[in-house]
Order: C-alpha cells, then structure tokens, then sequence
C-alpha cells in the first residue's frame, strides 16, 4: 500500500492514505505477535525539688544572682530589726533555697558542663577561689565528667542501660554520708538525673510527634507532653532571650516582621560533642555547624511566606546540639503587634494572635515576655497568658530591658502584683553587651566563634548582667518579698531563667509521665492487632521491595529476551526491506504510462517519465537482452543495497527493545514507580545508543559484497518465488479494500464507476473538466475519489498481471532474474537480512540482554540511597500503608521503652529519696 501512496503523493495530493504510515503499524503488530510485549509528679520530683533547688537553682541565682544574694545577707543584717522572726524563717528558706544554694553551687563543680561554662565566666567569686578550692573543684570536675559520661554511654544505649546507670548512680547516692564530697556526689547524679529524664521525654515527645504527623490516633491526641512557648510583642526581646540561653545570635532578625513561623527549638545537650551544631530535621541538611548559615535559613525559610499571609502556623523544626546547652525544647513565635502595616493583612494581628493562643494552650508552659519600658498593664503577652491560663499555674513571666528603667521601677515590675505566678517573675538583661560587640568587632560570625575566655553571648550576657544587678542591689529586695506574701518567686538573670525553664520542664513532664504511657500502650496494642490482622506480621522494608520489584522486573525483561532473538529481529528486517522492494517496484515496474489518466500535479517532467518507463506488460515479451529491462532491475538492486541498511537495521532493532522496555515498565513490577521508570529507560538508552554506530557500521560493512554482486542459488530462488507471490497477493488484497473504502465513501460502486468514466474522458480530452460540476454534477471532491478509483483499479490489474507471471513458467528458474524482479529482489533482500541479523544479535540483542538486568542492579540495587529508595517503595500505596503502619509499630514499641525506662527511673529517685 505505502508505494500506493508513494506513487499517488507524487503525481498528486493524496492526504486520505498518506495518513497510514505502514512500517509504523506493522513493526508494532509484529512486537505484540511476539508477546511484548511524660499522674502527678512522683514524691521523687517534689520533695526533690528542694535538692534540685538546690542544684538547679544553685547556677540559677549564680549568675547575677551570687552578687544579689551577698547584698540581699548585708541588706538583712541592717533592716533585721523590721522584719519579724516569721520573715527571717522565710528568709532562711530563700536563702536555704537559693542564696546558700548559690555558693554552693558556685563552689560545687559537679555541675553539668554546659552550667560550668557560664558560672566560670559569670562569678568573680568563683575565679577568687583559692588554688586548694580550685584543686578540690577539678575533682568535682572529674565526678561530673564521668556523670555525664555515664549519661551519654547510657544514652547511647538502650532504656534499660539508662535505668541500670541511674539505680547505680541511685545506690551510690543513697549509701552516701553527708560529708560535702558525698553531697556533691549527690548533687551531680540528681543533675545527671533530671538532665537524663529530661532529654528522655523531649525524645518521647518527639516519637509521639512524628506519628500524629504520620495520621490521626485516638489514643494519642490524649498523649501530651509539654513545651516552653515564648511569646511577646514584637521587639519585647524574645529572640535575644532565646539566643542567651543558647548562648548564639541564630534567630532571623529585621524590621519587616521576620519570625513568620513557629520555630520549634529542641536543646540537646551534647557533653561529647566535638562542636556545637544545629540541624533541621525536615530539610535534611545535615549538620550545620555555622550558626551564620543556621539564621540565613531560619530568615529564608519565614519570608518564604508571603507578605500577604504574613505569618503560618506551619513550624520550622530547628535541633541544636551543645555541651553548653541543657535539654530544652523551646518554641519561638511571630511577636504580637498592635497594627498591622499597609502592606500586611487586615487581620494579622488576630491571625498571630490566634496562633500564639493554639501554641499556649495547656500543658505548654508559657514564656511570656514583657519588655521593662512598656507599662505591664500593655504586656499582650501577660494579657495572652492571663487569658489562655487564668490562675498563673503555666506561665513565667519574663522582664527584659531592665538597665532601661530605673531599678526601684524594675522592682515594682518584678512583684507584679497584678497577675501573679505561681512560677514566679524573672529579670533579665538580655541585650548583647556592647564590649561583647566591639570585641568581636568583625561581626556576626565572629561571635560564632566565641571569645578570648571561650565565652559565647549567653556568658557575655550573664557578665554583663552580674555587673548591673551587682551596681543596683536594690533589686535583690524583689527576690525576697516579691508579693509581700513571700508565694511569689522573682529571681533575676537569663541562667536563672534557663534552670528555672529546664526544671519547671522536667516536672511539668513527669506530671503527665503515667497519663503517657498508659496511652502508648494502648495505640502500640492497636497497632500491633492491626499490622497482624492486615500484614500477618510480615516484615517489610523499602530495600526488600526493591529487590523484590527488580527480580520481577527481571523476570519478565527474561521472558521477553526468549521471545524476541534472532529469528523475531530478522522478521522484522525482513518485513522492512519486503516494502522497500515493493516501493521500488511500484517506481520502476507498475507504470502503464500509456493508459494513464491526467492526474494534474506532476513533480517531474512527463515526457521524462514517458521516454524512461515502459509499461510492465511488456516485460514476458521483452527480448532476453533488452537493456531498458537489465537497467531497472541493476537499478532496484543498487538502490535496495545502497538504502542504508546497516542503520535501517540497527534503528529497527533498538526501536523495538526501547519500545519494549517502555511497555515492560508500564505494565510490570515499576507501573507505580515514574522514578525508577526513568532510570530503566534511561540505562536502556544508554546502552542502545553506545552501541549504535559502531553496529550499524559493522552490518553495513558486512552487506557491501551484495552491493556489487548478489549470486543466486536454486533453493533460495524459489523460495523467493513463493515469498514474492505471497507479497504481490497481500499488495492486491491492499488495493481491493482501499477500492471498497473508496466506493463507500463515493456514494456506490456505480457512483465511482460514472467518476472514473468522467475522470477517464477528461484525460483523453473528451470532455472539459470544467463541465464536471455544471453539467455532471460531480464536486471536485468526488472528481479526486474517481482519480483515485481509476488509480486503484489499474494497480489492481498490474498486480494480477505480476501474479500471473510470477506462476509461469518464464519465473521457474534464477536465469529469467530480468523477467521476474519480484523474485530477484526479493533474494537480495533476504540476503541483506540475514548477513545483516547475524551482526545486529551479536553487537546489538545479546549484548543488551547482557547488559540492562547489571546496569539495572548498578543503578538501582547500590545507586539509590535509602532515603530514594523508602520513596520509591512510597510510590506505591499498598507498600506505603504496610511500610507506614509498621514504621508506626517500632516507633510505639520505642516509645513505650523509652516511656517505661524513665517510670522506673522516677521510681529509682522514690526509692532513693524514702
Ligand atoms: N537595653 C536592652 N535592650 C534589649 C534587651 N533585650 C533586647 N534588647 C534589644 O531590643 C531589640 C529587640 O530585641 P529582640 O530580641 O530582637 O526582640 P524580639 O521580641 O525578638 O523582636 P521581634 O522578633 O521583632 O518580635 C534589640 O535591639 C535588642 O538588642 C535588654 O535587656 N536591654
């Protein structure tokens, strides 16, 4: 048919069969033939709190506090006489509770690394000690480095070597005397304790975090362990409060409202820690030891919310690692405003101011901040907090700016009575002092590196504050009568805050240890029921589905490779160059020139065509040595081994493999897999393409004798024989459907027949043309069915005369070859076949069914990294779900191991502290 079309495009439009692209939708035919086809608080945590007040509060009142404490026993001494036995009682507990804690605590080195820091570069009085105390202090040192090494092996370790650590710590401590060696001890494994038990449920909140993410559980929404929110109005000094207790400049800052986001900050302290580092979790950018880069991402990640929103509720989960940090986990919010800006939503202030509430909702422990220049009465946040937590039972109440008012102002703000605490009022003066700056003065990430005395900000600010508090000791009467009732607890300086956070944490924790577990348990009994009943306790990982999904999509590339081998490739190259015989065949043979019609667009000249083509039905009668008939078959011959065959062959046969691997992919064990599609389809390219000239040079290197000689055994001739008879019968079955289409289409056979007799006058000038539509009423339409008609009818009777001739006798023996170029040609186009089939199933088909099953296990078995690969395995949503709701189950079961080691650990200190 495609020389039909051939022909007809050549002397004339003909669109309706030029859409049919034959070798298109028979090479597809042939692939599908081959078949491609954390109760309240135990007495532990209570009546600890006096030891813990102890310890913790003991670097809480160091800082400033250690000068505040000294003027606070003079002050006492010359206003003894005013106040009553009662109130020195009182007084001797604050003191017990914190001032004498606070010697104690400065002289005691069992505290944790990240307290020693600040103390040793905050207390004056720390570096007057003696050389003795010093020495006696170094061993305190070495006690604490192994409490904390003993915490950190425990950590590394599992539930049960951190309980085994604690009952030893815990054994130790109880056969302690109370000699001030012992005391220390005790003060050290109690810090080590609580430190532990801390990072413990920040670890247990965080499990519990990710699989609410994960989806919605019954038993989990009651499951809540607490964090420390910070809220205050914009530029209130929330972001330098954050970064004192840090002890780093991180925070994003600028005036066009930067903190867009909750920053979900979790502490964890890193006593082996080569350097301090920060990590974000989601975006998986590993460790970023830069804090410069840590702000940079923070800002980049809050302006990516639009000025029009202005702020989302989407948080940015920010790890820090130090050994100068304790384990805290602390939220950062948008700051409130009073208006919004011009170029800000009407409703941002009710927006942050919505936000803010979600985050201080119970048991989150508030943080809020008022700045000491703005009337307390104006504090959004203590207006916030007083809303959200009527009684003041989670809320600490922050006074920032203190060095901008006087200090007997500062204490009145300090005993706020106004909105009491239960957990009290702190001062701080948390700016970075100007000295610290200037030290520092190449700017910001210099102070990164900390300076000469290995000071960060949070000791530079703790310095600067033990300065102020100590030139205004007025300030230390807030500490004692904060309330005039003595319930009120004030304390002053950002480490104080930082301890009072850090225990105010762990006990607020505990308080909801038991409520936890009890709920874990539950979702864990769920979950386990369910992955039996769904999955049969079958395990599954992302690397096993891959495998699995590979050895089936080996398994069919194998199947397909058994199909399609040498014989399929020479059928296919076969099947190409049979057209390319009929094509030319149809060009140099099929003309009736004497007979044909008129067609109106001729692309060469006609007398040419006149003068150079015979009609075929010459051709029997043709004299054996007419050179007009030896000329158009040496010409056919030249024109089929200089087609190109090396690349037509080598094209054909990576088409169809790229062609089968696409529908492999799509149908077998990747469908669901679009990545991994590409990375099959890829390698398959790869692989064809580096092999393709190379095998196309080689094929047409090997057909090159056949462009000079083709000789001719019996055997193949009249093999040949049949083969082109078959091929002239499929060609005349061609014909005769198009013909039957064309009827149809043109109103009947006899309607065709009066076109074609119409067409056929006009040619020989017995009628006009132009008289078509007048007088005959046939449109220009059906004037083209009727050339076509004609066309075909005359094909149709050539063919049959080829077929005829092809039987007689004159096409019996190779001699006639010039009498029958059917034959002859079909003989050299088996021949190019199969010299060319034996080079292209070596160079090209078994070296990629070689190649693609190990490239494949290159690419994707050791190429694809974990996190590609549980994509992957994502992909598809039955894995998904039997991946996620096993991912759930170990998440539980570590959980409920975390959750039961610490319950034991609470139940250690019970038995300890009876
Ligand atoms: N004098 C003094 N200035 C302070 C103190 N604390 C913070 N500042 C300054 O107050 C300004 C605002 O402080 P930030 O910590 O950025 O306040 P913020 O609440 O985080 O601000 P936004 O993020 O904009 O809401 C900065 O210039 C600080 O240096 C302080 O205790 N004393």
């Amino acid at each position: 048919m495609y020389r039909l079309m051939r022909y007809a495009a050549r002397r004339r439009p003909w669109s309706p069969l030029l859409e049919r692209t034959r070798p298109r939708l028979y090479n597809i035919y042939l692939y599908r033939q081959m078949g491609g086809a954390a109760t309240s608080r135990g007495i532990s945590f209570t009546s600890g709190a006096k030891i813990l007040a102890k310890i913790v509060r003991v670097p809480a009142a160091a800082g400033g506090a250690v000068v505040a404490g000294i003027a606070y026993v003079n002050y006492q001494v010359q206003e003894a006489a005013n106040y009553t036995q009662k109130k020195i009682d009182e007084a001797t507990d604050w003191i017990t509770g914190t001032a004498s804690s606070v010697k104690d605590g400065i002289e005691s080195l069992s505290t944790p690394e990240w307290l020693k820091g600040l103390l040793g570069s905050t207390t004056s009085e720390g570096q007057q000690r003696s050389h003795s105390e010093r020495d006696e202090g170094s061993s305190h040192d070495t006690a604490s480095q192994e409490t904390a090494k003993q915490k950190s092996s425990n950590e590394n370790g599992d539930g049960g070597g951190d309980e085994a650590a604690l009952t030893g710590m815990a054994a130790a401590a109880a056969t302690a005397t109370m000699s001030d060696d012992d005391a220390e001890e005790r003060v050290a494994a109690t810090n080590a304790q609580m430190m532990l038990l801390t990072r413990k449920m920040i670890e247990i909140r965080n499990i519990l975090q990710e699989i609410s993410t994960g989806g919605g559980s019954r038993s989990l929404t009651r499951v809540q362990l607490p964090s420390i929110v910070v809220i205050g109005s914009q530029s209130s000094g929330k972001s330098s409060v954050l970064e004192a207790i840090v002890g780093h400049e991180f925070l994003p800052k600028g005036n066009n409202m930067v903190t867009r986001r909750p920053i979900e900050l979790t502490l964890i302290n890193s006593p082996d820690a080569a350097a301090e580092y920060g990590d974000f979790p989601a975006l998986k950018l590993g460790k970023i030891t830069d804090f410069a880069q840590i702000q940079r991402t923070l800002t980049d990640l809050n302006l990516a919310i639009p000025d029009s929103e202005a702020v989302s509720d989407d948080p940015i989960r920010l790890n820090i690692y130090s050994p100068h940090v304790p384990d805290l986990t602390l939220i950062d919010l948008p700051g409130y405003i009073q208006i919004a800006a011009a170029d800000q939503p009407e409703t941002l202030k009710s927006k942050i101011m919505a936000l803010c509430d979600k985050y201080i909702a119970a048991p989150n422990i508030i943080v809020a901040i008022s700045a000491a220049d703005v009337d307390l009465a104006n504090s959004t946040a203590l207006r916030a907090a007083k809303r959200i937590d009527p009684r003041g039972e989670r809320t600490i109440g922050v006074i920032t700016k203190l060095d901008l008012v006087d200090p007997s102002r500062a204490v009145e703000l300090l005993q706020n009575r106004s909105y009491p605490l239960q957990m009290g009022y702190v001062g701080v003066v948390s700016k970075v002092p100007s000295s610290f700056a200037s030290r520092t003065s190449s700017g910001l990430l210099s102070r990164f590196s900390g300076f000469a005395d290995g000071g960060d900000i949070g000791s530079a600010i703790a310095k600067n504050e033990e300065a102020y508090f100590g030139r205004h000791p007025v300030l230390t009467r807030a500490l004692i009568d904060a309330d005039g009732t003595g319930q009120q607890q004030v304390s002053l300086g950002v480490i104080n805050l930082r301890n009072k956070l850090m225990h105010i944490l762990e006990r607020t924790m505990a308080k909801n240890l038991q409520p936890a577990c009890d709920a874990i348990h539950q979702e864990l009994e769920e979950t386990t029921y369910q992955f039996k009943v769904e999955y049969n306790d079958r395990p599954l990982t992302a690397e096993s589905y891959l495998a699995q999904s590979l050895d089936s999509f080996k398994l069919s590339f194998k199947e397909f490779a058994g199909k399609f081998g040498r014989e399929q490739v020479r059928a296919m190259l076969k099947s190409e160059l049979d057209q390319r015989v009929l094509d030319l065949l149809a060009q140099r043979y099929w003309n009736r020139l004497d007979e044909e019609p008129d067609l109106s667009v001729a692309t060469i000249d006609d007398t040419t065509i006149k003068s150079v083509l015979r009609p075929v039905s010459e051709l029997p009668s043709a004299p054996l040595e007419d050179v007009y008939w030896h000329r158009q078959l040496d010409a056919c011959v030249s024109s089929l081994t200089k087609s190109g065959v090396g690349r037509t062959s080598t094209t054909l046969v990576s088409n169809a493999l790229s062609g089968e691997m696409e529908h492999l992919v799509n149908s077998g064990a990747f469908k669901t897999h679009p990545y991994v599609k590409t990375i099959v389809q890829d390698a398959t390219m790869e692989i064809l393409n580096s092999r393709f000239y190379s095998t196309a040079d080689q094929v047409e290197n090997c057909i090159k004798p056949y462009k000079y000689e083709v000789e001719v055994e019996d055997r193949e001739w009249t093999k040949s024989r049949e083969h082109a008879f078959a091929l002239l019968k499929e060609e005349l079955r061609q014909c005769e459907a198009a013909y039957y289409k064309l009827q149809r289409s043109s109103g009947g056979a006899k309607k065709l027949s009066q076109v074609e007799k119409f067409v056929e006058k006009s040619c020989k000038g017995l009628v006009k043309t132009e008289d078509a539509n007048e007088i005959y009423g046939f449109s220009q339409a059906l004037i083209d069915k009727g050339r076509e008609g004609l066309f075909l009818t005359k094909r149709a009777d050539i063919l049959r005369l080829r077929m005829q001739a092809l039987k007689s006798k004159q096409c019996k023996s190779k001699d006639s070859k010039y009498y029958c170029p059917e034959v002859f040609l079909d003989v050299v186009a088996d021949k190019l076949t199969q010299t060319a089939v034996l080079f292209l199933n070596v160079e090209l088909l078994s070296d990629f069914y070689y190649h693609l099953p190990r490239e494949l296990d290159t690419r994707l078995g050791h190429g694809l990294g974990p996190e590609k690969m549980e994509s992957f395995a994502k992909e598809n949503a039955k894995v998904r779900r039997h991946l996620e709701l096993q991912e759930r189950k170990q998440k539980l079961e570590l959980a409920a191991e975390k959750i039961e080691s610490v319950i034991a650990m609470q139940k250690t200190r019970r038995l300890q502290s009876a």
